[in-house]
């Protein structure tokens, strides 16, 4: 395994890597603080692709102001592990000035699907994503990028940029992974307190609930489902409810009743003192 800095030696060592294979390049863009989630898409990346490229960059464009940029976990050593034993090739560690020499002026926007659940809670964070992903993309030109569901508008959003801008990448979805006790992992789990970490367990348990009501109801409202996850997530006395909503998948779009959509997604971003959780659930639904 390599660990690169600059974007040249990158370039310089994948181009290396496609005069002499034929095999394809996989990429797995991160945050870093690697936990079990991350090293699942690791793992599928080594088994379908040739060469595995993982970056790990706290991207500041897509932090608004107040957010944890500043704080946001990091772990260098243990990261390299992790990485090591998941088989990645090759390790993208750029510094903030290497991705964003100047100012940047070109922003890439993907519009509708960003209007609501996390675009419209963290405003700019989606374009922040968004323009990071395509550099990240630009530099690498994999064949496949692996993102988690547990960021699903993250997925969403990003297949809608690939088509829009003909990128030719194709993205592979892969499924949240949780703790033993439910709990979807995260880098931000680690700011939970003792308490907050056992009050945090609602989140899933509300989704579970929903699963179970949309098992055993023939049709129902998105307004039904948001209340039964809300009065779940609300019997923990920390918890203080971002969002929860109920939209087709994934177009995000609302609907009237179960009848009107194939896939949806019950998604929920909720705040234990200073550390916002998200989670969610898709679910196929009969028509
Ligand atoms: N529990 C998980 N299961 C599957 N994939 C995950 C999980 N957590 C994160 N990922 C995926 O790993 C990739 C990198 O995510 P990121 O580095 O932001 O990790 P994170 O744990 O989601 O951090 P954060 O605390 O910022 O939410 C994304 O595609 C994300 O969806
Ligand atoms: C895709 C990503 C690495 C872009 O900074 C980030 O949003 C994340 O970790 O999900
Ligand atoms: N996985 C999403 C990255 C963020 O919260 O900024």
């Amino acid at each position: 395994m390599e660990v690169i800095h600059s974007i040249a030696d990158l370039r310089s060592r994948i181009k290396d890597y496609r005069r002499k294979n034929d095999q394809s390049v996989g990429f797995v863009p991160t945050m870093g603080y690697l936990h079990e989630g991350h090293a699942s898409l690791l793992r599928k990346a080594r088994a379908q692709s040739g060469l595995v490229v993982l970056s790990i960059f706290v991207n500041p464009l897509q932090f608004g102001p107040g957010e944890d940029f500043e704080r946001y976990p990091r772990n260098t050593e243990r990261d390299l592990q992790l990485a090591e034993a998941a088989g990645v090739d090759l390790v993208f560690m750029p510094s903030v000035s290497e991705m964003y020499p100047s100012p940047t002026r070109t922003t890439v926007s993907v519009t509708g699907l960003t209007s609501r659940l996390c675009g419209a809670s963290r405003p700019g964070h989606f374009d922040g994503v968004a323009t990071v992903v395509s550099k990240l993309f630009h530099i690498v030109q994999p064949d496949q990028a692996f993102f988690g569901l547990k960021d699903a508008q993250q997925v969403a959003v990003i297949e809608q940029m690939v088509q829009d801008l003909n990128l030719g990448i194709e993205i592979v979805p892969c499924p949240i992974l949780r703790e033993a006790d439910g709990l979807a992992m995260s880098s931000r789990n680690v700011y939970l307190s003792e308490e907050e970490r056992k009050e945090a367990l609602v989140l899933s348990q509300s989704l579970q609930k929903a699963k179970a009501f949309v098992e055993s109801h023939t049709a129902f409202t998105p307004q039904e489902l948001e209340s039964l996850v809300s009065q779940h997530i609300a019997t923990s006395s920390l918890a203080i409810i971002d969002y929860v909503e109920v939209l087709a998948y994934p177009t995000l779009e609302p609907f009237k009743n179960s009848h009107h959509t194939h896939s949806i997604i019950i998604a929920l971003a909720v705040k234990f003192g200073k550390t916002r959780l998200i989670d969610n659930l898709i679910l196929q639904v009969g028509k």
